[in-house]
């Protein structure tokens, strides 16, 4: 079990909180910008000194008031934004540089499917593929623990789908403990089992991400932002993600005018479904 009880200070911010997680389990951080949860990740990567506390892993002390664990000796794995993959050094050289292990990291570029590209520079591969060889490498010394920092967040929707289907993937076979820092409700929503929302350096809310983020009372209202292209007498014509609608044009619309932002809204319960 992990188990984070510190202290951190920086000019103006103050982060103190207390969270565990099991061994195995998939956890996010969720939470606005600036709320602490990179701090977090890096004080458990032991990239950087809490003022006070403690972090240990089990039996393993990371941090207390004696201890300081380097990053090194902790088995964590991470996986940020940018893939951080070194430029001179083919696909299969960086993985052996995280650990010379031949047959694991050929075990894990079979399991991205991207065996094929072991001889290649990361300058000739595509934004996805590149984030498939930096998880690969965050995984060749075998972590206990594994920190994913938005690491989706620059790719587009199709590529986020098929890299969180391989992170499910990797968490069945592997049984790491991950904790995941997003944004992204969608992405929490199909990874995580537990989130810890962070305001301000503080644990605000805990629980499942149904817990946290479903909307499940029919009276609530489902709301899409959209774009006025046009307004006449009768109708506004608005685009929402691509797609253009046109709506009835009411009185309390008057003050409109093209390009600003309106809220379309629909009873959840009106909500009709299909494929
Ligand atoms: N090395 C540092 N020196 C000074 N202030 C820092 C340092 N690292 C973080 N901070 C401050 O600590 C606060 C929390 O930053 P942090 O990066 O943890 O937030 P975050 O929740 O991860 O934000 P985001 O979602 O934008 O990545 C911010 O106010 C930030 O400016």
């Amino acid at each position: 079990m992990i188990h984070f009880h510190c202290q951190k200070s920086f000019d103006g911010f103050k982060l103190d909180l207390e969270f565990k997680i099991n061994n195995g389990e998939f956890v996010a951080l969720y939470g606005k910008s600036g709320s602490g949860k990179s701090t977090i990740l890096r004080l458990l990567a032991g990239f950087d000194k809490p003022n006070s506390g403690v972090i240990s892993n089990g039996e393993q002390i990371y941090y207390n008031k004696n201890i300081f664990l380097p990053p090194q000796k902790r088995n964590i794995g991470y996986l940020f934004q940018d893939y951080a993959l070194f430029p001179n050094m083919t696909v299969m050289q960086n993985l052996l540089f995280a650990s010379n292990d031949l047959k694991f990291a050929t075990e894990l570029l079979e399991f991205i499917e991207l065996l094929e590209f072991k001889n290649a520079l990361p300058s000739t591969l595509s934004g996805g593929q590149k984030q498939r060889i930096a998880l690969a490498r965050a995984l060749m010394r075998r972590p206990k623990i594994l920190l994913l920092d938005e690491p989706l967040s620059a790719l587009d929707m199709s590529l986020r789908t098929k890299l969180q289907e391989y992170l499910i993937q990797i968490h069945k076979k592997y049984s790491m403990s991950i904790i995941l820092v997003s944004h992204d409700k969608h992405e929490i929503y199909r990874l995580a089992s537990r989130i810890y929302e962070i305001n301000n350096g503080k644990i605000v809310r805990s629980g499942s991400p149904k817990e946290l983020f479903l909307s499940s009372n029919l009276d609530d209202n489902i709301n899409l932002l959209a774009t006025i292209l046009e307004i006449n007498d009768n109708t506004i014509t608005c685009e929402h993600a691509n797609q253009i609608y046109q709506i009835n044009q009411t009185t309390q619309n008057r003050n409109l005018k093209v390009g600003d932002t309106i809220t379309l809204s629909a009873k959840i319960s009106n909500l009709k479904i299909s494929k």
